[in-house]
Parts: structure tokens; sequence; C-alpha cells
């Protein structure tokens, strides 16, 4: 949290409106323009991220930006002027074709990296027999549905993998620090999803 902070102190040292240099308070917890007192707080920006369930499967993806074989639940930051509800069914809509059925509210976490980020993760059902996926291909790489085996498998191995194995890199999630993780594990350890309310 402190090297987010010192990162949004560094990039935010001029005022927007008057190009002049902008004062840290004492406590460091925000910035002040001395020319016009515009005050400039830290800024932290959502992110919804949802792990997709038809019941039985749930549905991983990966950017090219990931590490080699690495999966993780879909994730995307909110517009202006939207919901969290309408933030999680416009990015699996953008990113994978689905129509979300019913959605539930997991955790959140700060996440640091590259920005201040809120991640708001979330559990969302689609209807069973409506889970053919379209790839966004400019925005993944890859998505697929995993059954419940195949997830629990990968949660008790542990990644990141760098070699291959029959010539492909083995499917593996994210660290245990990240809110994805928490997110799958839950799913692997209580499929909660086929039983999210309407
Ligand atoms: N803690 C966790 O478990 C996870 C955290 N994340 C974080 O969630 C964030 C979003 O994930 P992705 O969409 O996969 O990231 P991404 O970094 O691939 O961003 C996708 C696109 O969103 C746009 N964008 C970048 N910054 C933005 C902003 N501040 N507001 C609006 N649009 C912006 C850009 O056009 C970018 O190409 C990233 O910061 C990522 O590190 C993602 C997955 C898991």
């Amino acid at each position: 949290m402190a090297q987010a902070l010192l990162r949004w102190h560094d990039a935010h040292q001029f005022c927007s409106r008057s190009g002049q240099p902008t004062k840290k308070n004492m406590a460091g917890s925000k910035r002040v323009c001395p020319s016009n007192k515009i005050i400039y707080y830290p800024q932290v920006t959502p992110v919804v991220i949802t792990l997709v369930s038809d019941g039985t499967q749930c549905l991983l993806a990966r950017q090219s930006s990931f590490p080699k074989g690495m999966y993780s639940a879909l994730a995307g930051f909110c517009d202006i002027g939207e919901s969290l509800e309408e933030a999680v069914r416009r990015e699996v809509a953008e990113e994978v074709g689905l129509e979300v059925e019913r959605l539930q509210y997991s955790a959140s976490q700060h996440w640091p990296f590259p920005n201040s980020s809120l991640m708001i993760a979330c559990h969302a059902t689609v209807k069973p027999g409506q889970t053919e996926i379209q790839v966004n291909l400019r925005e993944l790489e890859a998505a697929a549905w995993f059954s419940h085996d195949e997830v629990a498998k990968a949660l008790r191995r542990n990644g990141p993998y760098t070699q291959q194995l029959n010539g492909t890199f083995p499917f593996w999630l994210p660290p245990k620090l990240a809110i994805a993780h928490q997110l799958i594990k839950e799913w692997v350890e209580k499929p909660i999803c086929s039983a999210l309310p309407a």
C-alpha cells in the first residue's frame, strides 16, 4: 500500500488546472495546489473480478501478458456511471460473450499493481446450456470451462510452471495473495454458484 501511495504522489506533482507544482500534506494523504487550493486525494480504481460457473464447471481465462500456463477469473475496470452488477455483466459479455444470470458478491481486496485498484470479487452463473463462449481475442488469449476436479487439482499444485510437460505448460492458478485465488478456492470448496439466489 505504501508503494502505491508513493507512486500516486510521484504521478501527481502538478495541478491539472493551474499547471503549478502541488504540495504534499504532512501525513502524505493528499496534495494541494498552493495557487488555487485544489486538493488532490489518492485515487482507487474499482475493478470487478468474476468467477463464472454453469453449476458444475467454472470459466477461467488468460491474457497473453500472464505467465505461461496461468489461468484466472475474468477481471475488468468499472466504467464511469456503472454499478458493480452492470460492470460484471458487461465484462463477461465483452470478454467471453456470455450472459450472466445470477451474481453474488464474495470479497474485496486492495491491489497495488500497477496502480491502486479495489478488486471486487463476485461469483456469477450462466443459464445451463448457455455456455458457448466467444473469446474476445483483443482482450484474452484463451478462455475455457474447467471441471471441479481439474480446478481442485490445480489448486493443490504449486505453480508457477516454467517447464513444459508433454509439450505444454501445465495449467496453474494465481498465487494465494491474489483475490482470484480466493475466489477459485471458494468455488472449489463450496460450489455456491449452483445455489445462487435468483
Ligand atoms: N488481485 C487479483 O486477483 C487480480 C488483479 N487483477 C488486476 O485487475 C486490474 C484489471 O484487470 P485487467 O482488465 O485484466 O487489466 P489490464 O491491465 O489488462 O487492463 C485492460 C484494459 O483496461 C484499460 N485500463 C487500464 N487502466 C484503466 C483504468 N484505470 N480505468 C479504466 N480502464 C483502464 C486499458 O485499456 C487496458 O488495456 C489490473 O490492475 C490487474 O492487475 C486482475 C486479475 C486478478
